[in-house]
């Protein structure tokens, strides 16, 4: 591929892109861009030598009882999809993935049963958090929940001057729920999404149906819950071409595929390269982009590239250096890193911990430098449950996660020293499940360096201004930002950022600014 752009005047369709990063957004853009653009010759940019970013599966084998050997997926990122994103349904429908799904139906306990460990408690161990409101009757959680819920509707207005256009999670849950109702409940949803300070994160960007219910219930989202929702959603849906997959995964919770979750990226790249018009070049670092009225020069250490048009998919805060005409927000928001913990243990899952997801432990009554929880333990889960069929021999081990990190500094022996740092973290997952627990037969630490960003408050109103930025000169439309960091971090989320990319080139270039 020549790396001038053919065609670089304005009000032509884009002739040569260049996406930025190799991740899920890069690769879900890039392969739209192909659909949307058939004529234009698109280069993919990744920094490392492999794509797929945070997606990342391995086959592992270990020894089990009798002699034989096992074999596990493990996963190091995102381990298990949800059915509601329309855009991911069809990307897997395209790439003609059906085959290859593993599904948990939503009757079975890995969806049903959830639990928060209460390391406060006098008696710290495993809760279920209630499927129904039933269930909350006779839960732990009752007199933290029952009453904040009941007395809800009838709380005054309360949303602070200061907060009219976005709030934390944290606050809004305090302000309406009670400050353990947040604590307990909202903590702990956010450390499994976001592994993050539910202080921090912003509930307008994270959950907007809880905002928006606020403001249908005139202050009260239970109200704003019962009250119909109709004039709050497009009229006009977009179609998605998921050759049925919305039927077939009807009650299913969560799925993921039988080779792991990595399939998805991989299966995106197969299809790039047998296309011509891709040039998909990894362990290429981009060191400065340059916009000019017709086009943007992107350097790397070797060759200067001419493109007629950009979409970035990087963490913002690594876009920022190669600016020489600055953008703003984009070091606004924070990342998480979470070390990964896997075990497998040649013992049936059942004899080992409850059936279920997994659990969730809150933020500590006295914050996350307490000495509650020193090991910075957010969760656990319990991937035999949910992904068990990815493994052989079916139902004969037990496969589990430990997620450490985010907003806690944890006090644990360093990475380096494996052995004491396992026997650590094994002595907390026994304090948790209450029972002793045989040596694993495999373990697998990952160190996940800023691997979430956290969307804090005024998130949604910074993007505002960056693509107002990013409409104007010198960049003029030509380049667009996008993923986790921009417009949400789940892999839907993602995957819908790649399939709206390029929209605006589409219909008309911008006028010649010159
Ligand atoms: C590395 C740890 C991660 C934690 N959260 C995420 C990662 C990669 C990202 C994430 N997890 C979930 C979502 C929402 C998905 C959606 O709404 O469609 C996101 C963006 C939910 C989730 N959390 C856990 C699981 C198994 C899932 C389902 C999706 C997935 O596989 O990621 C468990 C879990 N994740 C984290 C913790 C601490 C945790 C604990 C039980 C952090």
């Amino acid at each position: 591929m020549s790396e001038r752009a053919q065609d670089p005047i304005t009000l032509a369709p884009p002739s040569v892109i260049a996406v930025l990063g190799g991740g899920i957004t890069g690769l879900s853009t890039t392969f739209h861009l192909t659909r949307k653009f058939p004529n234009a010759r698109i280069l993919l940019l990744e920094k490392s030598p492999r794509l797929g970013g945070w997606m990342q599966s391995k086959r592992v084998q270990f020894g089990i009882p009798g002699g034989d050997v096992g074999t596990a997926i493990l996963e190091t990122g995102p381990r298990s999809l949800r059915p509601n994103s329309s855009a991911l349904l069809e990307l897997i429908n395209l790439l003609g993935l059906q085959s290859q799904l593993i599904t948990t139906s939503e009757e079975s306990p890995a969806a049903k049963n959830r639990f928060l460990y209460m390391a406060d408690n006098q008696k710290p161990g495993l809760t279920a958090i209630p499927s129904n409101a039933l269930g909350f009757l006779r839960s732990q959680l009752a007199l933290t929940v029952i009453p904040a819920v009941l007395r809800e509707p009838f709380r005054k207005k309360n949303r602070p001057s200061g907060a009219e256009h976005d709030e934390s999670l944290d606050s809004l849950m305090s302000r309406r729920f009670g400050n353990e109702f947040a604590r307990i409940l909202g903590s702990s949803l956010v450390h499994g999404i976001y592994a993050a300070d539910a202080r921090k994160l912003s509930v307008k960007t994270a959950l907007p149906p809880l905002w928006m219910a606020e403001n249908r219930g005139n202050g009260s989202i239970i109200r704003g819950v019962v009250k119909s929702r109709k004039t709050e959603y497009p009229l006009v849906k977009e179609t998605y071409d998921t050759g049925g997959l919305e039927t077939f995964l009807k009650n299913v919770s969560v799925f993921s595929f039988k080779d792991g979750i990595q399939m998805l990226p991989d299966a995106i790249t197969k299809v790039l390269e047998t296309n011509p018009n891709v040039d998909i070049r990894t362990s290429v670092k981009v060191t400065k982009l340059l916009p000019s009225t017709k086009c943007i020069e992107i350097s790397t250490p070797h060759e200067t590239i001419t493109a007629s048009h950009v979409v970035t998919t990087t963490p913002p805060p690594s876009l920022e250096p190669l600016l020489t005409s600055p953008l703003p927000h984009l070091t606004s928001n924070p990342y998480s890193s979470v070390t990964v913990i896997s075990f497998v243990f040649a013992a049936r899952p059942e004899v080992l911990h409850p059936p279920g997801f997994g659990y969730l432990i809150p933020r500590p009554k006295n914050g996350y430098e307490s000495d509650i929880n020193p090991e910075g333990i957010l969760g656990v889960v319990f991937d035999s449950c949910s992904l068990g069929d990815q493994d052989r021999p079916l139902g004969q081990f037990t496969k589990l996660t430990m997620m450490v990190g985010g907003p806690y500094t944890p006090r644990l022996p360093t990475l380096e020293d494996k052995d004491t740092l396992t026997k650590v973290l094994l002595t907390a997952l026994e304090r948790h499940l209450g029972r002793r627990l045989p040596r694993p037969a495999f373990v697998q630490i990952s160190y996940q360096k800023d691997c979430i960003p956290t969307l804090t408050t005024g998130h949604l109103t910074r993007m505002a201004e960056l693509r107002e930025a990013l409409s104007g000169s010198p960049w003029n439309s030509r380049m667009e930002v996008v993923g986790a960091g921009i417009g949400g971090v789940s892999v839907g989320d993602c995957v819908v950022q790649g399939r709206n990319a390029g929209n605006a080139w589409q219909e008309q270039d911008v006028p010649d600014r010159t």
